[in-house]
């Protein structure tokens, strides 16, 4: 039984072009109304998803009769939008037969290496997931480059998981999990049921490159593994041609390979917050905030707040002191100081008519605050 997974409630499901195009013959249809009715299962049972679909490429391809995988980065760039339309619309329509919503979001590495634009897709996908519907997100292979493209969905689903605070991250795949050996030229390859993600014994069997229709390849399942393990994510690799795979994970099956953090999630983000040292103001607390923020586990409210220093965006380090200038904590404000200005001292249903809209009801949140 792997609790880990089965108490897991905010699930990051990836599945890669591989499983999703049938071997490059168009959408595997079939396949994905399969995996819907799991997923609208396991939404039901209360657990929050967010899918990352690869195959826009495979897909674009497979509409323009195309057998090779073009090399020039336009062509590629061209299949992906074509195809991404099929693969949202058969997403959308299998969800649809369930009653379910989903909603197309497309991402890039600047997006999410820019504080603010991090937040803003946060916040979205946070708002998404809160209505139910079923964010369905890839590549924004339109605007990217060389440079900036991820260049595989893995490290996508991953940045996902990490943004979105998932305690889960699956990977579909071709294989049943990660194997000691690349499968494909060791016949007698095991399966690994179980690793810390930061084994690095894992690197020699990680193998490098992908099938025909992925890129990815084992490798950048592990980097994937490593880096949603950041944020105290668990990580699944797992064959998505199981019969009722992500059920069987539900139940707690020992199926495919578990990769775990090595620590929970909210110590892994507090550690990381930790390192962050480069603060850009300070908030001088009343009495009352500093006395809450210091029986630990509260948000800071504007309403505690009676002076803004310095200059910080939304998302920026800020210090917080009492009256006498004592450091209390330190935290991500949620707000910019000029907005802070604005809403110190007031209860949190005065930011809309102070602001003209509201980000979150807290100055800084608790998950994003460390004592000192
Ligand atoms: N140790 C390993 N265990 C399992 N698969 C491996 C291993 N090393 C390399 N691979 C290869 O990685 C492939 C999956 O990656 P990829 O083709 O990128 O798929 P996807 O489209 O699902 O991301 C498998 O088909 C397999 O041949
Ligand atoms: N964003 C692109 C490429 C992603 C890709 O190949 O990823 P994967 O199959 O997960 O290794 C697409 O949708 O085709």
């Amino acid at each position: 039984m792997r609790s880990k997974v089965t108490g897991a409630q905010r699930w990051v499901v990836k599945i890669g072009s591989a499983l999703l195009t049938a071997d490059g013959k168009g959408l595997d249809r079939a396949a994905m109304s399969v995996w819907v009715e799991q997923m609208v299962a396991l939404h039901e049972a209360g657990v929050e998803l967010v899918l990352v679909s690869s195959g826009a490429v495979a897909a674009g391809m497979s509409r323009l009769g195309w057998t090779a995988r073009p090399s020039a980065m336009h062509e590629l760039q061209a299949a992906a939008a074509i195809g991404q339309m099929g693969l949202v619309q058969a997403w959308e329509s299998s969800f649809a037969e369930h009653g379910r919503h989903t909603a197309q979001v497309l991402l890039t590495h600047d997006d999410l290496s820019d504080r603010k634009r991090y937040l803003n897709a946060r916040s979205t996908l946070r708002a998404l997931v809160e209505l139910k519907v079923i964010p369905v997100i890839n590549e924004n292979d339109t605007v990217v480059t060389d440079e900036i493209r991820f260049g595989d969905n893995d490290t996508l689903a991953a940045l996902v998981a990490n943004l979105v605070e998932a305690d889960l991250l699956v990977i579909l795949t071709d294989r049943d999990g990660m194997f000691d050996a690349d499968p494909r030229n060791n016949p007698d390859a095991q399966l690994i049921y179980e690793a810390r993600a930061d084994d690095p014994a894992l690197d020699a069997v990680a193998g490098s490159v992908g099938g025909a229709l992925g890129r990815g390849g084992m490798q950048t399942k592990l980097r994937a593994a490593r880096l949603a393990a950041r944020s105290g994510a668990h990580t699944i690799i797992v064959g998505g041609r199981l019969e009722r795979v992500l059920d069987r994970l539900k139940a707690g099956e020992r199926i495919g390979t578990l990769l775990s953090p090595e620590r929970g999630m909210l110590a892994a983000r507090k550690q990381w917050l930790a390192g962050h040292l480069q603060t850009r103001g300070t908030l001088v607390l009343d009495a009352g905030a500093v006395a809450a923020l210091s029986q630990g586990n509260k948000s800071l409210l504007p309403v505690g707040v009676k002076l803004v220093q310095g200059s910080f965006r939304r998302g920026e380090m800020v210090v917080c002191v009492a009256p006498d200038g004592r450091e209390i904590a330190r935290g991500l404000a949620n707000y910019s100081a000029l907005e802070a200005q604005k809403i110190i001292g007031q209860p949190s249903d005065a930011i809309v008519g102070l602001l003209g809209y509201m980000a979150e009801p807290e100055l800084v949140h608790r998950d994003n605050l460390i004592l000192v």
